[in-house]
């Protein structure tokens, strides 16, 4: 695992668009080889939509021949509600890229059946072959995707129930009326993300900072489910200063002399990869 710290939640925002966009213009995606990418909501990626949203305004990347998966969604919210996932990820992203509509995959949290739409969903990233690269989001709990505390290390996309932390958090997008929080949502699993070839997560803000260190300072463990991101051969890990609060002086700087020589290892990693070899060579860290 390797762990980048930028000063300011915008410099995050750009240094994992630039990250994604050398990714997806090294892969050189075709209509019969897209670039499979996981995507997730809340405010800490908005600041990486913002700069992937310039980088395909100044012609320098195309999301054409990206498909998508989105991580979650919230059960019965209706789609065109203001705070479910489908609008954000229109109204943040796709309606600003030359996505194709067809491309974006977001689960129905209003399906019929929720579990034949959860199998459904795995199938479908099995179909393409797998996620390229998963970007996630943590909660305050380190929940990832909403893989809340005590989900299975092992699980898969599926319906879950909301913790009170996370329904008192997402408060604030609902008037802070905490009756008007949806008490479930879909969500891929954590073994759907680690499955991913590559996982990069960002991670903003004093209020992150205690997650943050109980997932990587500590062992493994399902109460703080990004901490399952140790088992990850390919994990990235972007943070600010303010996630940084709670991690030893020691942690910081190891991570950041590591850092220096990560432009050697990303060169001959990219040339790997274009050599037509896609699998990492062992792990990033
Ligand atoms: N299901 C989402 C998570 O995927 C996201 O990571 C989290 C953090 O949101 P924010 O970035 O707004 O703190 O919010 C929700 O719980």
């Amino acid at each position: 695992m390797r762990l980048i710290i930028r000063d300011n939640a915008v410099h995050v925002g750009e240094y994992i668009g630039n990250y994604i966009s050398k990714r997806i213009n090294d892969f050189a995606p075709t209509p019969e080889k897209p670039f499979v990418l996981g995507l997730p909501t809340g405010s800490s990626p908005i600041p990486t939509y913002k700069h992937l949203i310039k980088l395909i305004k100044d012609g320098k990347l195309s999301f054409q021949n990206v498909v998508t998966f989105n991580m979650d969604e919230y059960v019965n919210l209706p789609q065109d509600h203001p705070e479910s996932y489908h609008t954000f990820m229109f109204r943040e992203f796709f309606s600003h890229i030359d996505i194709r509509p067809e491309n974006v995959n977001i689960l129905n949290g209003n399906a019929k059946d929720l579990i034949a739409e959860c199998n459904a969903y795995e199938a479908k990233i099995k179909a393409y072959g797998g996620i390229e690269l998963f970007l996630g989001g943590i909660g305050e709990d380190g929940h990832i995707a909403f893989n809340e505390p005590g989900s299975s290390l092992a699980s898969r996309t599926r319906i879950k129930t909301l913790a009170y932390d996370t329904i008192l958090a997402n408060a604030r997008f609902f008037n802070n009326d905490i009756a008007a929080v949806p008490r479930m949502a879909l969500t891929v699993g954590v073994a759907t993300v680690l499955d991913a070839r590559e996982v990069i997560v960002v991670v903003t803000g004093q209020r992150k900072a205690l997650a943050l260190s109980k997932a990587i300072e500590e062992g493994i463990n399902h109460l703080w489910t990004l901490s399952a991101l140790q088992m990850h051969p390919w994990a990235l890990i972007v943070v600010d200063e303010d996630a940084t609060a709670e991690l030893h002086v020691k942690t910081v700087k190891y991570f950041k002399s590591i850092e220096r020589v990560q432009d050697e290892v990303e060169e001959m990693h990219a040339k790997i990869r274009q050599g037509g070899l896609h699998e990492p060579l062992g792990s990033m860290e």
